[in-house]
């Protein structure tokens, strides 16, 4: 089955109807974003997500010595980084890695073979932040490539109406979601329930 990860998430409320709704992963962003948490913030929300659910923490081009002090503190499962973190750079971290890639093109995923990570994030364009643009991007580069891995998760504009027909195009391990779920910038417990039913429903073909 897919795995899901929400991102973005700043309250109780919306980590209790993701837990509920059987999320894999949960995101807390300490990026310069409208989503942004500190380190604080994240240790106390933490406390509501339980141990089988995996937390991860968002960074762009931010110091080793940081992200490790936040993962620690907060007790951070991954780390996901959207900046412009170099394959050795990500080999120094004490915490198994999430790398994000921007795909505009063809190239862009070629990239992917030099990192050594736990998970490949393939998402948007940029936009204001490196990330969280609500944007998708053209999901037929990804069908095309052949990866030597199939730890990918897909994100970029993921949403209730597209989440099964993106996860049967590219059948990536997982699907990660953060503007698809929210209303007026604001996470919306319904589109978070919405939105993991029908991930949990997609079928890969048999891919993964
Ligand atoms: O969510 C953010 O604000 C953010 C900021 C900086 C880097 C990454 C960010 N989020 C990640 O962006 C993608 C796509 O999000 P969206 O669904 O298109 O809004 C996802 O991996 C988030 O984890």
């Amino acid at each position: 089955m897919v795995q899901v990860k929400i991102c973005g998430l700043r309250n109780k409320e919306a980590i209790q109807a993701a837990v509920d709704a059987d999320v894999d992963f949960i995101g807390f962003v300490f990026a310069k974003s409208k989503r942004r948490v500190t380190m604080e913030e994240a240790v106390d929300l933490a406390q509501y997500v339980p141990d089988h659910v995996k937390k991860v923490g968002v960074f762009v081009n931010e110091s080793i010595e940081t992200i490790e002090e936040i993962a620690e503190e907060v007790g951070l499962d991954y780390v996901q980084l959207h900046g412009d973190e170099t394959p050795a750079f990500c080999e120094q971290l004490a915490f198994p890695v999430i790398k994000a890639f921007e795909v505009k093109s063809a190239e862009d995923l070629d990239r992917v073979a030099s990192y050594d990570c736990a998970y490949y994030l393939l998402d948007s364009p940029g936009g204001k932040y490196r990330g969280g643009s609500g944007e998708t991007f053209d999901w037929s580069l990804v069908q095309k490539h052949n990866f030597l891995t199939k730890k990918i998760l897909l994100a970029g504009g993921l949403k209730v109406d597209n989440v099964e027909e993106a996860i049967k195009e590219v059948a990536p391990a997982g699907v990660d979601v953060s503007s698809g779920v929210e209303t007026d910038g604001v996470k919306d417990l319904e589109k978070i329930r919405a939105f993991l039913d029908a991930a949990k429903k997609g079928d890969t073909n048999g891919k993964i």
